[in-house]
């Protein structure tokens, strides 16, 4: 069997040439993540470089050479640094010089070197282009999208053929004396190499449309600003754990807290000050909560904070906490201008029996919120509810 080198280029040049195509249609629409972006011009970078090597029918052969590489070599590393942005992870450390050294020195081997040490070189130059791109794959990015994963394997298979393409051309220097010339192990390599890349192409496209899907349904329930959960998520969650605390006889305590005078904050600071005030209460709030607590933003500048299994006095102590900490909260406006906050809350414990509907707990809340703005603002007032009295026979 032989494969042959004309049409598997032939068919490599159609595939990137779809996947260029699609990607450049796909982000004129949503599409628009950066590295998806890089990705893009990467693949377009396969298609050129795949263009100039069969076009050497027609140009001559050193500036398919040149051109070739040139395109091939961009386009590896557009993928690379498209993975790095993905995974949001510095460069790993290591011996990079060994890699620019052997990008530097590939110029070099387009002059009258015998094909089979130029393709040796070639292919351990661009194993070593992927190696990075595997490493970030396989280190940071395995718990994150699936498609990932399998975009960090097939580049690895990538990698793989590569060094064996570079064994393969300096062991049978005889079957690469010329890049077309149809050869089984040239062939094999060649197909395994470049598909693979063709395969990681697609994934990659696939693992940020992963990533596109678990943002929105992250959006669905969360409050963009301040990564709260957003008011019907609270709601349900309320329900939920009310009913919980039923089962389990545990008492579960809600709060309302509101930001004082807010209106004034962005008036005198502005409304991205406002908004950065809002982030760094909701951070503050959550650095003191448990696993089990739930902040939810019911909007604006109000926010609704369940604490399941808490009676009276341990909610008393976090409000408190949280209302001296939020009164030394600093906010930093982009003008250098520092300002701080206060916050009220109205808290209601409602004890495992007291059958209390979820809106309820609601009102009263606002009810001791609404006391405690009356009273002057920076405080926490609460309201108790007791079990309901056992019925008379
Ligand atoms: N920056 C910013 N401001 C918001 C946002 N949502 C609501 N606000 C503002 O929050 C302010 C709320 O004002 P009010 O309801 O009068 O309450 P307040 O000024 O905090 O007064 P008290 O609650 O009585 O202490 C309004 O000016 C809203 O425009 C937001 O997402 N970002």
């Amino acid at each position: 069997m032989t494969i042959d080198i004309p049409t598997l280029l032939l068919a490599l040049l159609s595939g990137y040439l779809m996947l260029g195509l699609q990607l450049l249609v796909a982000r004129r629409g949503a599409l628009r993540q950066p590295e998806l972006g890089l990705w893009t011009w990467g693949s377009w970078g396969f298609v050129l470089g795949f263009g100039f090597f069969g076009a050497r029918v027609l140009i001559p052969t050193w500036v398919s050479v040149l051109l070739g590489n040139a395109f091939i070599f961009g386009g590896i590393l557009l993928y690379v640094i498209a993975l790095q942005r993905f995974v949001r992870r510095p460069w790993p450390s290591g011996p990079y010089w060994l890699v620019w050294l052997a990008a530097v020195s590939f110029t070099g081997l387009m002059l009258e070197i015998p094909l089979s040490v130029r393709t040796a070189w070639l292919s351990l130059v661009y194993a070593g282009l992927l190696l990075p791109g595997v490493y970030l794959v396989l280190r940071h990015g395995w718990g994150g999208e699936a498609s990932l994963r399998a975009v960090g394997l097939t580049l690895a298979v990538a990698a793989l053929a590569l060094i064996l393409r570079g064994w393969h051309a300096f062991t049978h220097p005889d079957q690469y004396t010329d890049l077309l010339r149809s050869s089984l192990g040239q062939g094999l390599t060649f197909l395994c190499a470049f598909l693979s890349l063709m395969g990681a192409g697609f994934g990659f496209v696939l693992a940020s449309f992963e990533r596109a899907a678990t943002e929105m349904k992250r959006l669905a329930s969360h409050d963009g600003l301040t990564a709260c959960v957003n008011r019907s998520s609270t709601d349900d969650l309320l329900a939920h754990l009310l009913e919980r605390g039923r089962r389990e006889g545990s008492p579960v305590s809600f709060a309302m807290l509101d930001l004082d005078h807010f209106k004034q904050i962005n008036d005198r600071y502005g409304h991205q000050s406002g908004d950065a005030a809002l982030r760094a209460f909701a951070a503050d709030v959550r650095g003191r909560l448990r696993a089990s607590d739930v902040l939810g933003r019911m909007g604006g500048e109000e926010f609704g904070l369940i604490l399941p299994a808490t009676d009276e006095p341990g909610a008393m102590r976090l409000l408190e906490q949280i209302r001296q900490a939020v009164a030394a909260l600093k906010v930093r406006c982009h003008d250098g201008r520092e300002f701080g906050m206060t916050v009220s809350a109205g808290l209601v414990v409602v004890a495992s029996d007291s059958g209390l509907s979820a809106d309820r707990v609601y009102a009263l809340a606002d009810k001791a919120l609404y006391q405690a703005k009356h009273a002057g603002r920076n405080r926490v007032e609460r309201h108790l509810i007791m079990p309901m009295p056992a019925a008379a026979d």
